[in-house]
């Protein structure tokens, strides 16, 4: 097998390596170096983060059990620093050699940060991935004041993020006018007027002198000598190629890496594609045309007659609700451009198409985008537009005429260059009835998800009287399958289905072996099912649940024995500080469960190590109850009213390894001053006079959300009966890894609320908890007594990495 490598595990790179495995599975032995410390994630739906539609698990787009599955070597917060073209290794910034005989660099973009006094104070920050996210989240939280530098794309959908977040917003632009590299004076006029409807407050023409403050930054100085407040500034300004680890070696480099029609570089068998590659003198910064090169480099490195790149018309949206624009091709007009115009200004619809010689060579749309696909084709067919009626009317009818008439070769996908034929195809000859298999299916709608509509149209109009508009929307398992969660589990039900094996034949998946999605989902789904009787599927488990303990970046795994309630004693502590020792863990930890973490453990030593310390798994790495963080609480507190370590003790021994669809915290505190936190938990308790509240939902992860008060009760005995039936009811009802603070908001607390009022209701979900908890075996003691455990799961030989 050849040695493939890859600098940069991002959009561009990993699509590549998909479509490498589409065309050879078995043709190449892949690693993979990515600086972040994440698996592949769709960058751009990290404007849908910042405006809070979304969360970083929903962005994933391989996740760990991918590379794992296609047999992908995975080195995650691992840059590579080098690359010797003579003798074909690249060098980690950990000292990691790894050989290859083709190398592909997709290192993406930096963001341009303007070099000007203060650029480096806290508080400034850039746009690009998700730990900016993160932070622009976490400052919006301490902050009021932020000043967002460019009106691009990326500054404008920054902007409305910062405002959703419940920030004041400057929005600072050197031009006269927004997006003046996708419209026109027209077009971007309305844009800013809409914009500042939202209220967004715009400083146009003013170029940036100086950041001010301490250490922080407290506001901007222009070069016309004015000054405003800030105290978070965005810098939006655009991109530049990321061609350190290029240039440090003999490939050749411009703006960008530069390579031919085949995506080769200069140098024989390394490769560019992505935003990091300059193709005749061209660096893209959208993932059209990134996609379109990694199909050309795939045939290429694959050794199949590949077609030329020949280089991309690119069209964008700006995803700002409330703001429905398009824009692609030539905006600015010269003396042999002719344009057609509609300009409704009442209604705030802007249409223009510039042409030369009868053939389109741009267009600007605002306010309604139907025509968009249209005209897209028109211009990069460059079909003569003589007597071709250009804009259409937007009615339901006209939409549903157009696909009707609408040529196969429209493309429809902007994002993956799908095409309106491709979808149909695939809806006839696979069977399609919903936009998530058509998506699986086609990739149309992966990214940025504008075109899902559309997708929607084609789907019910090539179904005619079959389609199912419900249905349609429904969202499968994943793409083996066409059923949904609630069909899979009245098909186990109804069925009486006992294996993972037996519903992918019996339900038909098209892929007999599943993937990493539906795998685990179904191994859960049969669980919850078959309370009491069912033999789990260690094999579908995801990968730190198969192992029972988590794996590090580096390959190393963690060991985190229970600790019920966060109490030990001085025993426990001993024999903790003795395996330590032994095994030579390089660091131990407290972690944020009240427990203690030793990291860095070889997979070979877990078994012994567990038999040493002879304590329960604390289930650091499961689906299931992680931790109950208590206080001290009345028997040591003067200001506890109840016993929460006691009551905590109690929750974490009864509802420990129980399966859940995803983890599930518990924090109890015994007065509302709140020190176990319980009001970020999913299930949080909070002692009060002459009793305890009862919070759900919450959560103090990525998506931070306080918690819901679920009820009041008066005794310990009423807590853990409500509990019971909550977490059974989530488990009953909650998609596999939805958290329960997703859950809550999808099914609404009053729903659940209600549920929970009956008794009779309440005494039968607890009854179905309770046979499920007598179905559970301590997991690290199996592995201890049993061989053939230890020989399948912790031996060196069996290590895959992909991780
Ligand atoms: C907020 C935002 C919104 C966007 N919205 C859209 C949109 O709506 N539509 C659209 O088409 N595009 C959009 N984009 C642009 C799109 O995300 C990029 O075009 C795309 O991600 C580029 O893919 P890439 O693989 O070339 O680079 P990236 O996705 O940036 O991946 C490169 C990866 O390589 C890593 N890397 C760099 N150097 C090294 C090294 N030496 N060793 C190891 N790893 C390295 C980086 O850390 C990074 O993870 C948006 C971008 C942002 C930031
Ligand atoms: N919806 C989308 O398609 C989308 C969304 C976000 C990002 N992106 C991509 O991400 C990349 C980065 O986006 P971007 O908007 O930063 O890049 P950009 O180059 O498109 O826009 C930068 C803007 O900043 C302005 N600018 C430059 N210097 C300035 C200064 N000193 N003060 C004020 N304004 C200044 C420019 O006039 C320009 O309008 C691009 O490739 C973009 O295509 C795309
Ligand atoms: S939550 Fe209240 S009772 Fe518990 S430790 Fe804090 S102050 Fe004391
Ligand atoms: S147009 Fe972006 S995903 Fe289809």
């Amino acid at each position: 097998m050849k040695k493939l490598v890859m600098i940069g595990n991002g959009m561009a790179g990993v699509r590549t390596i998909e479509e490498i495995l589409k065309l050879a599975p078995e043709h190449f032995e892949i690693t993979i170096f990515g600086q972040e410390p994440h698996p592949n994630y769709n960058r751009i739906k990290l404007s849908n983060i910042l405006q809070g539609d979304t969360n970083f698990e929903e962005i994933i787009i391989s996740p760990l059990d991918w590379y794992k599955e296609n047999n992908i070597q995975l080195f995650t917060d691992e840059a590579v620093v080098n690359i010797d073209v003579e003798a074909k290794r690249v060098m980690s910034s950990k000292g990691r050699e790894v050989d290859y005989d083709e190398l592909i660099i997709a290192t993406g973009s930096n963001s341009f940060i303007l070099p000007i006094p203060g650029a480096d104070k806290m508080g400034v920050t850039s746009f690009r991935d998700i730990h900016d996210c993160e932070v622009m989240i976490k400052d919006a939280k301490n902050y009021k004041k932020a000043v967002v530098i460019g009106g691009g794309l990326l500054g404008l959908e920054a902007a409305r993020g910062l405002l959703n977040l419940g920030m004041k917003v400057d929005v600072v632009h050197l031009m006269p006018h927004l997006m003046e590299r996708q419209l026109d004076p027209i077009a971007s006029s309305m844009l800013k007027a809409e914009l500042e409807a939202q209220g967004m407050n715009f400083l146009m023409e003013k170029e940036t002198a100086e950041i001010l403050g301490n250490e922080r930054v407290t506001g901007l100085r222009f070069k016309d000598g004015s000054e405003i407040e800030a105290d978070m500034v965005v810098m939006a300004v655009g991109i530049k190629a990321n061609t350190e680890v290029a240039k440090n070696s003999t490939i050749d480099v411009n703006r960008g890496i530069v390579v031919n029609d085949y995506m080769e570089t200069s140098v024989p068998h390394v490769y560019a594609v992505g935003e990091c590659a300059e193709h005749r003198g061209t660096v893209y910064g959208l993932v059209a045309p990134l996609y379109e090169q990694g199909k050309v480099l795939a045939n290429r490195i694959c050794g199949l007659s590949a077609e030329a790149y020949g280089g991309s018309i690119t069209g964008t949206q700006l995803k700002v609700a409330g703001v429905d624009l398009y824009s692609a091709g030539e905006i600015t007009d010269d003396d042999q451009t002719k344009s057609i115009m509609i300009y409704n200004d009442f209604e705030g619809i802007y249409k223009r198409v510039l042409t030369k010689n009868n053939v389109i060579v741009g267009i600007v749309l605002y306010g309604d985008t139907t025509d968009s696909t249209r005209l897209f084709r028109m211009l990069t067919k460059k079909e003569d537009i003589s007597g071709v009626s250009i804009f259409h009317t937007n009615t339901n009818d006209a939409a549903a005429d157009d696909i009707a008439e609408m040529p196969n070769d429209e493309l429809i996908c902007g994002c993956n260059g799908v095409t309106k034929g491709a979808i149909v195809e695939a809806i006839k000859t696979q069977g399609l009835t919903t936009l998530d298999q058509v998506s699986h299916c086609t990739n149309a709608g992966r990214s940025c998800g504008r075109c899902k509509p559309m997708v929607s149209s084609i789907l019910a109009h090539t179904l005619g009287d079959q389609f199912d508009a419900a249905a349609a929307q429904k969202t499968s398992i994943c793409g083996c399958t066409t059923i949904s969660r609630e069909e899979l589990v009245e098909e186990i039900k109804t069925k009486g289905l006992s294996s993972v094996k037996e519903v992918m034949n019996v339900l038909e998946w098209n892929n007999e072996e599943g993937c990493t999605k539906c795998r685990p989902a179904i191994n859960y789904y049969l669980g919850m099912v078959h309370m009491d009787e069912y033999k789990d599927d260690r094999d579908s488990r995801l990968v730190n649940e198969k192992m029972h303990a988590n794996i590090q970046k580096d390959g190393t795994y963690s060991v985190v024995p229970r600790m019920y309630g966060g109490v030990t004693t001085a025993a426990d502590l001993k024999k903790i500080a003795e395996v330590a020792e032994k095994y030579n863990v390089p660091l131990v930890k407290l972690t944020g469960g009240q427990r203690i973490g030793l990291f860095g453990v070889k997979k070979e030593d877990l078994p012994s190590m567990w038999e040493d310390l002879d304590m329960p798994s604390g289930y650091a790495y499961g689906k299931t109850l992680r931790t109950v963080k208590t206080c001290v609480g009345a028997q040591f507190c003067r200001y506890g009213t109840q016993d929460s370590m006691a009551l905590g003790i109690e929750l974490e021994k009864k509802f420990e390894r129980l399966d859940t669809p995803h983890k599930v915290k518990m924090g109890v505190s015994a007065c509302p001053r709140n020190c176990s936190e319980a009001g970020i938990k999913d299930i949080g308790f909070v002692g009060i006079d002459g009793g305890w509240e009862i919070y759900v939902a919450g959560n103090g992860g990525v998506d931070l959300r306080p918690g819901d008060l679920l009820c009041t009760v008066k005794t310990e005995e009423e807590v853990m009966e409500m509990t019971g039936a909550y977490l059974q009811y989530y488990r009953e009802t909650a998609n596999y890894l939805e958290r329960t603070s997703k859950w809550v908001e999808r099914v609404g607390l009053d729903h659940v609320r209600e549920v929970l009022a009956d008794e009779v209701t309440r005494k039968a979900l607890n009854e179905r908890m309770d046979k499920t908890l007598n179905r559970y075996i301590e997991p690290w003691n199996e592995a201890i007594q049993n061989d053939a455990i230890q020989d399948k799961y912790y031996t060196k030989q069996t290590i895959k990495v992909g991780e």
